[in-house]
């Protein structure tokens, strides 16, 4: 058997963080070699995370832990302020990157993008590893063509800091390029309560629910005459983002440059 790819998980302390350590492991093509967490005060992963078997400390210094570890990929699920500094942190080491975090602006993604591929290395920006919700994606974008009129309802647990979701702004994204001309709005139209119709991504709206007992949703109605067409995805558990991750890391390490969306690796 060839070598295993030797994985880092940053944001190893996080819901997302602790999820993935755990798939790393479990997967035989893999080796998880480090686990980093600004929070970190030299827990060992297994005792706090349930896992016995996974003897590694997490330590809170991504520079010290590539120099300890030489890993071929990091995975990233920090937060919208971390994430840029990692993933830097990691392609200029040339260490294939794999972000899971949201928040990164356009600039930032350009970034990352030329920085990889100076470096001859990939980076994955991947708003949603679930493939149900990548499928929602895909079916919103095919009903763009014929349905113009839509709205975007994501729906999430009441800790997630960035509003709105990447997944509702890939998907807003993907409709806009392949939507037919935009309606005309009813020009008479106005808030009583500033932000009551949402926020806008290239004239669709985008409303954002936050509520403990969530995880993650989503919904995308379109509005016809006499009809409606709604596309929901449902995350209920976190374990539905892992098939996409460590696809996402297997098929990274051969790559180079910038793959934004899960959708480009199926
Ligand atoms: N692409 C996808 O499919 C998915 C993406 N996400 C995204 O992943 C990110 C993480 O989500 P989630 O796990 O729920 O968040 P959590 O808050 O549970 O975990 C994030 C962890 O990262 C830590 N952290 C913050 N800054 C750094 C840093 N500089 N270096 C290392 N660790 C750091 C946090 O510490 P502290 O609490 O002290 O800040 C925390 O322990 C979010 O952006 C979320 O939107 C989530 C689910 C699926
Ligand atoms: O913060 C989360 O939880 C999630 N974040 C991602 C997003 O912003 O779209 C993916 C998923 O929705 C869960």
């Amino acid at each position: 058997m060839s070598e295993k790819i030797k994985v880092i998980v940053s944001g190893a302390l996080g819901k997302m963080g602790m999820e993935t350590a755990r798939a790393v492991h479990n997967d035989p093509e893999l080796e998880l070699v480090g686990l980093v967490d600004i929070r970190a005060r030299g827990e060992v992963f297994g005792d706090i995370a349930g896992n016995k078997e996974i003897s590694l400390t997490i330590h809170n210094d991504l520079d010290k832990m590539i120099e300890m570890t030489r890993p071929d990929v990091m995975v990233d699920f920090t937060n919208p302020q971390a994430v840029y500094n990692n993933t830097r942190t990691a392609l200029k080491q040339k260490i294939t990157s794999i972000v899971g975090t949201t928040g990164l602006n356009e600039v930032e993604l350009r970034q990352l993008e030329k920085l990889a591929l100076d470096k001859q290395v990939g980076v994955a920006v991947i708003p949603n590893f679930a493939l149900g919700a990548v499928l929602m994606m895909k079916l919103a974008q095919e009903a763009a063509q014929y349905f113009p009129d839509v709205e975007i309802i994501e729906l999430h647990h009441d800790q997630k800091l960035d509003a709105p979701s990447g997944t509702a702004i890939k998907t807003a994204e993907m409709i806009t390029a392949n939507r037919q001309p935009i309606p005309a709005r009813n020009s008479r139209e106005f808030e009583k309560i500033s932000g009551a119709r949402g926020g806008e991504i290239n004239g669709i709206r985008v409303h954002s629910v936050r509520l403990p007992g969530l995880i993650a949703h989503q919904e995308v109605i379109f509005g016809g005459v006499g009809q409606s067409l709604r596309i929901r995805h449902d995350s209920f558990d976190r374990v539905g983002f892992m098939p996409g991750v460590i696809m996402s890391i297997k098929k990274m390490i051969t790559t180079t440059g910038l793959v934004y969306g899960l959708e480009n690796l199926l």
